[in-house]
């Protein structure tokens, strides 16, 4: 039973921290020790060994810091990780050294070597988008696998030299042309019957390139959190994205 890890899940009652607790009973090597959700005290964390925190984005920086205050490893789905709040929590995780922290925009590994693909492509067109789409219960746009998808796809163009996507739009009242994350048109679509989408789609004179990834249920993201919860205690610090465990990165 020594190697057993203890998790507590914050945001339990919601729609990942629920997914999460049945995963963790489910796993043979996991031992659910705390469900925490909004108005709940905290405490000791139940004990746990890893913290899983599913909530919103404007309480997520708070738990984690509660979480790494006591030493405790913490695995973060919450959208809304700013360089500023990322900069905030740096510093706390650094006072308690050996304390890891996972913040990952997205778990699906499909979603990951998506990003992963975009990047690759960024480079080689002079056209770029992004359509995120999702169901309709979701409280941030655009997604954080849009705007992390954006910022990796805007960096490397900016390493190739590449200017700002072609857009000759001077009339755009009503916003049609959607947001912009690192200069990238970022369009978010929200539909009742939706899970998590997205489509990055890449233009050059004469052909298109499409990379679209589909989480059609959110068992989807099981295997990426518990593979973070099981190895989050080896990777001290804070770590932004799970490719940097999967050796994508
Ligand atoms: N990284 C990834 O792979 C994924 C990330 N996400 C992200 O995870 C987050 C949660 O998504 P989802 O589960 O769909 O959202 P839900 O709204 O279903 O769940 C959030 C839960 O957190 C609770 N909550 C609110 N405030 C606090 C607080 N201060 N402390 C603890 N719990 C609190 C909510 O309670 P109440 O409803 O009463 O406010 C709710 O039960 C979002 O940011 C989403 O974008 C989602 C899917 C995958
Ligand atoms: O809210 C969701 O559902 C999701 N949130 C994450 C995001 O904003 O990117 C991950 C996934 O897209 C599902």
């Amino acid at each position: 039973m020594s190697d057993v890890i203890k998790v507590a899940v914050i945001g339990a009652a919601g729609r990942m921290g629920a997914t999460v607790c049945r995963a963790v009973t489910d796993a043979p090597d996991l031992d659910l020790v705390g469900r925490f959700d909004v108005g709940d005290d905290l405490g000791d964390l139940g004990g746990a060994d890893v913290v899983v925190e599913f909530s919103v984005p404007t309480a997520s920086l708070a738990n984690v810091q509660h979480c790494v205050g006591r030493g405790v490893n913490v695995v973060v789905g919450t959208t809304g990780w700013s360089e500023d709040k990322l900069s905030v929590l740096r510093d706390s995780v650094a006072a308690q050294p050996g304390t890891g922290v996972l913040i990952a925009p997205n778990f699906a590994i499909g979603a990951i070597l998506m990003m992963s693909f975009a990047q690759q492509a960024a480079r080689f067109y002079e056209s770029v988008e992004v359509i995120e789409l999702h169901h309709p219960n979701k409280v941030d746009a655009p997604s954080g696998t849009a705007a992390r998808t954006a910022d990796l796809i805007g960096a490397a163009r900016d390493e190739a030299g590449l200017g700002p996507v072609p857009d000759a739009t001077t009339q755009d009242p009503g916003g049609a042309r959607g947001g912009r994350e690192h200069g990238i048109p970022v369009h978010s679509v929200r539909l009742r019957g939706l899970v998590a989408h997205q489509e990055v789609l890449f233009g050059a004179v004469g052909e298109m390139l499409t990379i679209r990834h589909d989480s059609f249920d959110r068992s989807s993201f099981m295997p990426g959190v518990l593979a973070g919860v099981r190895a989050v205690g080896d990777h001290p610090g804070v770590t932004v994205g799970l490719e940097h465990y999967l050796g994508l990165a």
